[in-house]
């Protein structure tokens, strides 16, 4: 029993080093006759930020809860770490379900626990043997690594801000010490400055902890700022994945429209502008943000 649990715990610690922890093939999600996905690929590179764009309704979330194995595909393929999550059961035992933690849009907290017992939750799940005192402990930990006060521990989350709430979605997401962070919609919702500082969070979590992230989003300035590469679902599958300056470059009526539009090109002036700032103290770009300032620094949605 003890080797066991010594062998349990050994695997649970060992880091996924391949370059894809992520990968889809061929994959069809079809409710009824509404066809979702059909023929989509996607492959997400190990300690990236990868950006998931498209219209509403594209099928962005299916996609995600179909990597989780939420969602069983109509057919395809999907590996994560290397494993196959199709043709595993729910409850079957693959080695990677306490490797990724997920955001839901909302932040999807029990409303009847404290954000401290919220983020125990996939601890006591998975790690059933630990003591009370170390579970209340990690939890905490979790909770000031998202960025809230030691006192949100015991706060329900009626009592949090919109932006509180998904820095206590994001703890619980962290619980367990994921590789894989699944973010669904993370700063919709937020104020732009609750929004910037989510994002900053976000990469300065992905740098630190080594993170490889899974960003569900319609927010212009989350992709300039912070992602990798996007991709762009449309047409039921993942017609480009790419850095934004790259797919701006595409000739696709959304692409084009998406990045291109007046809201695609204010958040890019933001970024721009950003960009200078850091360097204020080169003449040649404080003149240049003088001139540009009246731009719309707005965060912008699409
Ligand atoms: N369990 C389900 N049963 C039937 N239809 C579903 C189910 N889940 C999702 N759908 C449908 O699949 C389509 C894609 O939904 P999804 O939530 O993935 O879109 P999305 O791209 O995330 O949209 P949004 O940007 O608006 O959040 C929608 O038409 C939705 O109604």
């Amino acid at each position: 029993m003890a080797e066991q649990r010594h062998k349990k715990s050994t695997r649970r610690h060992e880091r996924y080093r391949g370059e894809h922890p992520i990968v889809v093939r061929n994959l069809k999600n079809q409710f009824g006759d509404a066809v979702i996905h059909e023929g989509l690929d996607l492959t997400v590179n190990r300690g990236e930020i990868l950006g998931v764009v498209g219209g509403s309704g594209t099928g962005k979330s299916v996609l995600m809860r179909s990597i989780i194995g939420l969602q069983p595909p109509t057919e395809g393929e999907i590996e994560v770490f290397g494993k196959s999550i199709v043709d595993a059961e729910p409850d079957q035992e693959i080695g990677v379900r306490d490797r990724w933690g997920v955001l839901f849009q909302g932040g999807a907290l029990f409303s009847t626990l404290t954000v401290g017992e919220n983020v125990e939750v996939p601890l006591k799940q998975f790690y059933p043997e630990i003591s009370d005192r170390l579970r209340v402990e990690i939890a905490r930990y979790k909770i000031m690594l998202s960025g809230l006060p030691e006192e949100a521990v015991n706060k329900y989350p009626s009592e949090l801000s919109g932006g509180m709430k998904k820095r206590a979605g994001l703890a619980r997401a962290l619980a367990l010490d994921p590789e894989l962070l699944f973010l669904d919609e993370p700063t919709a919702g937020l104020d732009p400055i609750g929004a910037s500082a989510f994002d900053n969070l976000t990469r300065e979590l992905k740098e630190t902890l080594g993170l490889t992230v899974f960003l569900i989003t319609h927010d212009l300035d989350t992709l300039h700022e912070i992602c990798d590469r996007v991709a762009v679902l449309a047409d039921k599958q993942v017609i480009a994945v790419d850095t934004v300056p790259k797919l701006m470059e595409l000739d696709h009526p959304w692409i084009q429209e998406y990045f291109n539009g007046p809201r695609g090109r204010a958040a890019l002036t933001a970024q721009a502008l950003d960009e200078l700032r850091r360097h204020m103290d080169e003449p040649v770009a404080a003149h240049a943000v003088k001139a540009l300032d009246n731009a719309p620094p707005s965060r912008d949605k699409a």
